[in-house]
């Protein structure tokens, strides 16, 4: 490492927003920070993301001292090339549902069964097979002109290392995309259990052959995707010399961050709703409620995701015309129960369960319980309500839950935090606030740095203990058959 280049980056290219820190390696001390926002929707042209980026990257003070960067992303998200490394089309994001049918088609064709023990998923609307599919039967012309296929953090990573079209620094071979196990497990077309793509679900999928890239072509048709790296491989180096580490999906990405061991569950309240642990174990769910992910530390990620997460309680706060912390107050107001009501949250359609169609309900309403406070509780149970039930799959499928570490945008409310302790069934830690998912990119970019792999204290700045109430029981009455 050069006297000049010290510190590590961490980015995290997220649904909403990009988030870059600089971290001390040696001691893990956070040194500075910066964001950009994403443009809102579920298609998005990717070099919206690349301007935040950088824009992100100046607000932090620059790269110039750092010595090895690593970019964590939203996970699924399609980015399909032209020959000439241009974006074909905006890229479909994770929670854009319209290939719903699309990942229906492809269940109904290969079998739930053999989906998850090949892949460890079966798809949804979320997975970048479905996604595929879509675009095949939708778009043709877009599907003919595609001739590499990437995730949003595999994209950004190929940027960061000077490729891309139209002038880029060295030029626009895609033999040069890389990405790592984590984030390519979550396509439905790759091996979480063999590290490797699955070429005949990918063209189950798209009707086209596939190859790594770097791999020698055999068919002029191959659809080229990412070479796959190891956990603490380097993807190459920027044009300015600074070390570029494999990346990875951000679910990964924070359990790294947050140094998640066994017995540690991760409940994630950001754009998605994310419940997962880090853990030897192979996990396969043909039901497909746990999808059987890889870690970024070469073991599996098992993970239970909703659609409707932080934007519940944005939209809590626009039905009540009232911010964050208002809602909160008035949230702490009710009790357990909202006095009867319950909002099923549905409001982007849902992938757990799998309703990529389904809207928002409010059940229950009497003229006694028709009251703001009541109102913004059930906003708050009604989303922690779909985390729980996957805490539930998880631990069904024997992933231990010692304890809950919860994090993400949502985590700062207070009124999630105390609401949380009447719907989990295992104590609630709350790691000091913090972007682990760019976090734990630092951690990886330190590891391709020094080949160690960093450890960094994660302070609790509170535990909450269970208290169960009727809070879950009221909301399966109105959610399940
Ligand atoms: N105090 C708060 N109460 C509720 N939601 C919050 C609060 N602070 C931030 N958020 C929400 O958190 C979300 C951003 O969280 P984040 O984990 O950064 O999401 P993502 O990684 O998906 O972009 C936004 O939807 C924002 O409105
Ligand atoms: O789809 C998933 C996980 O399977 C999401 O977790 C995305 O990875 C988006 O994450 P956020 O932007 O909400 O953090």
């Amino acid at each position: 490492m050069s006297a000049g280049r010290r510190y590590v980056a961490g980015i995290d290219s997220s649904t909403q927003s990009c988030k870059v820190v600089i971290i001390d390696p040696v001691t893990g001390e956070r040194l500075r920070d910066g964001t950009a926002v994403h443009p809102e929707g579920t298609e998005v042209h990717p070099d919206a993301w690349w301007q935040a980026l950088t824009s992100a990257c100046t607000a932090a003070g620059g790269l110039d001292d750092v010595a090895a960067v690593s970019i964590a992303g939203q996970q699924h998200g399609l980015v399909a090339l032209d020959a000439d490394g241009r974006v074909v089309r905006d890229a479909l994001l994770w929670n854009d549902t319209r290939s719903g049918e699309s990942a229906e088609q492809l269940v109904h064709e290969v079998g739930a069964d053999e989906y998850a023990s090949r892949s460890g998923v079966v798809p949804v609307a979320s997975f970048t097979a479905a996604k595929l599919r879509w675009v095949r039967t939708h778009e043709p012309r877009n599907a003919d002109r595609i001739a590499a296929v990437a995730l949003p953090h595999d994209w950004l990573t190929w940027r960061l290392l000077g490729y891309g079209p139209d002038g880029s620094p060295r030029g626009a071979d895609l033999e040069a995309l890389t990405t790592d196990a984590s984030d390519a497990s979550g396509t439905a077309y790759f091996s979480a259990f063999g590290r490797a793509y699955d070429a005949e679900l990918f063209q189950q999928a798209f009707g086209r052959p596939c190859r790594a890239a770097g791999s020698p072509a055999t068919d002029a048709h191959d659809v080229v995707l990412p070479r796959i790296l190891g956990p603490h491989e380097s993807a190459g180096t920027t044009p300015d010399g600074i070390l570029v580490g494999a990346g990875a999906g951000d679910n990964a990405a924070a359990a790294l961050g947050l140094d998640a061991g066994p017995g540690d569950v991760v409940v994630s309240i950001g754009t998605s709703g994310t419940v997962f642990a880090s853990t030897d174990r192979t996990i396969q769910d043909p039901t497909g409620t746990v999808a059987g992910f890889a870690s970024a530390t070469g073991g599996h990620l098992p993970l239970v995701a909703t659609l409707n997460a932080a934007r519940v309680l944005t939209a809590a706060s626009r039905a009540l015309r009232a911010d964050h912390d208002e809602v909160a107050a008035l949230a702490l107001r009710s009790v357990p129960g909202a006095a009867g009501l319950t909002v099923i949250p549905y409001f982007e359609g849902e992938r757990t369960p799998n309703l990529p169609d389904a809207t928002a309900r409010l059940e229950g309403m009497t003229l006694a319980n028709t009251q703001p406070e009541h109102l913004a509780r059930a906003f708050v149970e009604g989303m922690l309500c779909g985390l729980s039930d996957g805490l539930a799959a998880l631990l069904r499928l024997g992933v231990p839950a010692d304890r809950l570490m919860l994090i993400g945008g949502a985590a700062r409310n207070p009124a999630v935090r105390e609401v949380a302790r009447h719907i989990f069934t295992a104590p609630i830690d709350v790691p000091e606030q913090a972007e682990y998912v760019a976090i734990g990119a630092a951690r990886q970019a330190t590891w391709a740095l020094t080949g160690d792999l960093p450890r960094w204290t994660v302070p609790t700045v509170a535990t909450m203990h269970p208290r169960p109430s009727g809070v879950i029981a009221q909301y399966h009455a109105r959610t399940r058959p």
